[in-house]
């Protein structure tokens, strides 16, 4: 019985294959390289040493995943596969739509077809919109603030609806908060495309020489040094809260929202510092105006996760900053420097990469 991971090449799913296969799941991976590298595939059988199928396909293409489902013996669905820029979305609405809603209708009636009802979402803490209740729990009304968010939203409710319609599925709401970090061996890690939105990405390629310097967005907020508060969560952490997820789904059936964070909040600038500390590089910033739709503070109440999962985030920011260097000072370009991808395991392409 395998694991079917979409979006496995990507940034959270790579780190979340190493977790499975160490963990002796099988696995196969489907992915449209739109925001990721095949390379990171390679990769992940490096660190494990375990071989694994990959298939590049898109999720909107149902006669492909029909094809992989019919190969493979599929037992659970853990769907990282969506696009997550928050202002492309607002540039490119119908595109977030069709990729992230159609993809995951797509994926459920295949997965119905075949009869495999256990599925790990990621989700996101997008879906608390502009929320000013911290620590946040996750009976808190939810709303989101742009595109991207509300096809969280409605990816969430799609699978309330799927499940009340049918209370044999298993399903898992995965609200991730910031992650953050890279595997320790310092061979997989975060390569956003063109300029990183998110704050950590951009700190590490200022770091690297490829940036010149932070832009700090607000320090006029109600916080200890007016800087935005995040919860940041180390990638290996979050990987690790989806086997626990895997195992719930895989023993008791009905649909679960958890919280994936540390429960603990860093401002922008702390963040900077324990940076600085991790690399012994200084990170020069400017201070700027609030970025809109920017909430002051924001982490977690992690408790549900960890008496209905057995799990908590054991890795501090000082595991988050150091190993976020190791990875971007070995891979300054990120995953673009291998120049030979070995493609010994790659299935054939079933479709096209998206092409909106
Ligand atoms: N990284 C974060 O900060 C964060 C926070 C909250 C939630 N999430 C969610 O977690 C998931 C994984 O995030 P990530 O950071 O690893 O992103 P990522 O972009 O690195 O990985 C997503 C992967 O999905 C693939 N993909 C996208 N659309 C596809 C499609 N139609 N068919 C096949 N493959 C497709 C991409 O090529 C990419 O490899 C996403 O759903 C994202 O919205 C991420
Ligand atoms: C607008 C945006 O992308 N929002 C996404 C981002 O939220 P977040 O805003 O929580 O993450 P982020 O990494 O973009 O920002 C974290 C903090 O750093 C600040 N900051 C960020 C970048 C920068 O160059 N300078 C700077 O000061 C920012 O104002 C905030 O206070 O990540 C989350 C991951 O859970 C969700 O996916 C959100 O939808």
């Amino acid at each position: 019985m395998k694991i079917l991971i979409t979006g496995g090449s990507g940034y959270i799913g790579s780190h979340t294959c190493v977790e499975l296969l160490n963990a002796g799941y099988e696995i196969v991976v489907v992915d449209n390289f739109l925001n990721s590298k095949a390379e990171s595939m390679n990769r992940v059988r490096r660190i494990t040493g375990k071989d694994f199928k990959y298939y590049e396909a898109d999720l909107l293409n149902k006669d492909a995943l029909d094809v992989i489902f019919s190969e493979n013996n599929i037992s659970a669905v853990i769907h990282f596969a969506g696009l997550k820029a928050v202002g492309e979305s607002n540039n490119f609405p119908l595109k977030y739509y069709q990729n992230n809603v159609t993809g995951t209708i797509n994926l459920c009636e295949i997965m119905k077809k075949y009869g495999v009802k256990k599925l790990v979402f990621s989700s996101s803490a997008t879906v608390y919109g502009s929320t000013n209740q911290v620590p946040i729990k996750e009976e808190t009304i939810l709303g989101a603030e742009n595109p991207y968010g509300r096809t969280k939203l409605m990816i969430e409710e799609i699978l309330r609806d799927l499940y009340h319609s049918d209370q044999s599925w298993s399903i898992a709401l995965l609200r991730y908060f910031n992650p953050i970090g890279a595997h320790e061996s310092g061979l997989i890690g975060e390569d956003p495309k063109g300029i990183p939105n998110n704050l950590m990405p951009y700190i590490a390629q200022v770091a690297v020489g490829r940036l010149s310097s932070l832009s700090v967005y607000g320090n006029d907020y109600p916080t200890l040094d007016g800087t935005g508060i995040r919860d940041y969560i180390h990638v290996v952490d979050l990987a690790i809260g989806h086997l626990r997820a895997l195992e719930k789904v895989q023993c008791i059936h009905g649909i679960n929202a958890y919280n994936l964070g540390t429960g603990i909040g860093y401002s922008v600038l702390e963040m900077v510092k324990a940076f600085e500390k991790a690399s012994g590089i200084s990170i020069p910033y400017v201070m700027k105006d609030r970025r809109p739709g920017d909430v002051a503070i924001c982490f977690a109440d992690v408790t549900k996760a960890r008496i209905q999962l057995g799990w908590k985030a054991s890795r501090g920011i000082e595991a988050m900053c150091r190993d976020i260097w190791r990875w971007q000072k070995n891979n300054p370009n990120g995953y673009n420097e291998e120049l030979e991808i070995q493609h010994s395991d790659k299935q054939p392409v079933l479709t096209k990469a998206a092409d909106f």
